[in-house]
This record gives C-alpha cells, sequence and structure tokens, in this order.
C-alpha cells in the first residue's frame, strides 16, 4: 500500500514540519471510507488518505504552537488607550463533529500602564494557534483573551467571536446561517462604559 510508503510519510513531515502522525491519520481515513461503504483502492480515493493527513497536520498545528513564541514580541509606543483588531476571519475545527465552524474574531486590550504593544498581526496569529485545534467557540474565547492576559499583561482584554457552526448547517438542525456569538472580558475592559465604547467599535457595522 503505497499511500503508507514511510518515505512519503517521512517527505509529508518534513514539508509541514509537523509532528501530527501522518500515518496513522493515513490508516483511519482509510477505514473511514471502507465503513461508509466506498472503496478506497479506486482511483479517485487513492490519494485521499495521504491529502486528508496534510490537511490535518495544517488544521491541527496549533495543538503544537504556544502562545508565548506568536506575542513574545512587543514595543514601547507609549499608548494607553483601546487597541482593537476586528473583523479577523479564521477556520476552525468543531471538536464534536470534526466539521468546520468558520467567523470571525475580534480582539481588544488596553495596554499595560507602560504601554507596550504588540504587533497587530500577533494578535491575528494568536487566534490561529487556537483556531487550529479541535475546539468549541466558547473555550476558544476564553483561552485567547486569557493568553493575552498572560503575555501582554495589558490592563484589560475583550474577546468576541461569530462563527457559523457547520454542523449545525450541513447536518443535525441543518440551520445555515444561524451565527453564534460569544465574548469574554477580563480586567479594566469589564467597567461598563470600557465595555460598551469596546463592544460599539466592534459590532457596529
Ligand atoms: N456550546 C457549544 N456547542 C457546540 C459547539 N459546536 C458544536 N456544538 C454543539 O454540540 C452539541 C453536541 O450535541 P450531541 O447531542 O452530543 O450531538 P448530536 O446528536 O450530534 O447533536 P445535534 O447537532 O443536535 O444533532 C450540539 O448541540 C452542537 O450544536 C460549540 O462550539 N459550543
Ligand atoms: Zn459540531
Amino acid at each position: 500500500m503505497t499511500d503508507f510508503d514511510d518515505e512519503v510519510v517521512e517527505a509529508a513531515l518534513e514539508a509541514t514540519g509537523s509532528p501530527v502522525d501522518q500515518v496513522r491519520i493515513q490508516r483511519a481515513v482509510r477505514e473511514i471510507l471502507a465503513a461508509i461503504g466506498e472503496d478506497p483502492d479506486r482511483d479517485g480515493l487513492l490519494e485521499t488518505p495521504k491529502r486528508v493527513a496534510k490537511a490535518y497536520a495544517e488544521m491541527f498545528a496549533g495543538l503544537h504552537q504556544d502562545a508565548s513564541e506568536v506575542l513574545s514580541t512587543s514595543f514601547d509606543l507609549n499608548h494607553q488607550e483601546l487597541v482593537l483588531v476586528k473583523d479577523i476571519p479564521f477556520y476552525s475545527t468543531c471538536e464534536h463533529h470534526l466539521v468546520p465552524f468558520h467567523g470571525t474574531a475580534h480582539l481588544g486590550y488596553i495596554p499595560s500602564e507602560e504601554g507596550r504593544v504588540t504587533g497587530l498581526s500577533k494578535l491575528a496569529r494568536l487566534v490561529e494557534v487556537y483556531a487550529r485545534r479541535p475546539q468549541v467557540q466558547e473555550r476558544l474565547t476564553t483561552q485567547i483573551v486569557d493568553a493575552m492576559m498572560e503575555h501582554l499583561k495589558p490592563k484589560g482584554a475583550i474577546v468576541v467571536i461569530e462563527c457559523e457552526h457547520m454542523c449545525m448547517s450541513m447536518r443535525g438542525v441543518r440551520k445555515p446561517g444561524a451565527k453564534t456569538v460569544t465574548s469574554a472580558v477580563r480586567g479594566q475592559i469589564r467597567e461598563t462604559a470600557t465595555r460598551a465604547e469596546a463592544m460599539s467599535l466592534i459590532l457596529g457595522r
């Protein structure tokens, strides 16, 4: 079975740099294809276990990444007001059904007394670290806000996430378009006026 050829897998590991065990994924995908009544050896499916293994290595890469690496750079801008990056698009995977949920994340924080801020792109990278794992939306939201608090030491932080869950659209209750909104707020942004300002900036489109 050439799909499980060790050299092929080694090459894929090297290419992705991921410790995700692609050999096991390939075996499992072949098994799933057989279980649904497909022929894993038909032409169109021959490469599928390998493709899925490679895709999973990418989709679950966040399991092997650390927020501290992403948020390690900061600069002194002496800015002590709200910084908000909104409409960060992302894809994650529902841990209940292993199908995607996707939407946008909005991340805001009030820098520490010294006014140290991180690069704006780092906030988008932080979303990826936690989105590329088997997830639920609530945990994704709190993991992001808690990582911001731990690594940026801001006066406060807010994360709002809006998603459509494929497990609610393509199967099960079948309600495409239904959106789930979650939020998590820490520190000074919990105060009513600041929270209202952040929320109106996030949701005012
Ligand atoms: N709270 C929360 N629930 C989620 C998330 N993603 C999926 N779910 C829900 O997880 C639940 C799993 O319910 P179960 O009854 O165990 O599984 P199920 O029979 O497949 O449920 P249905 O989707 O209703 O068919 C469903 O209600 C999903 O809508 C998420 O991010 N957060
Ligand atoms: Zn689901």
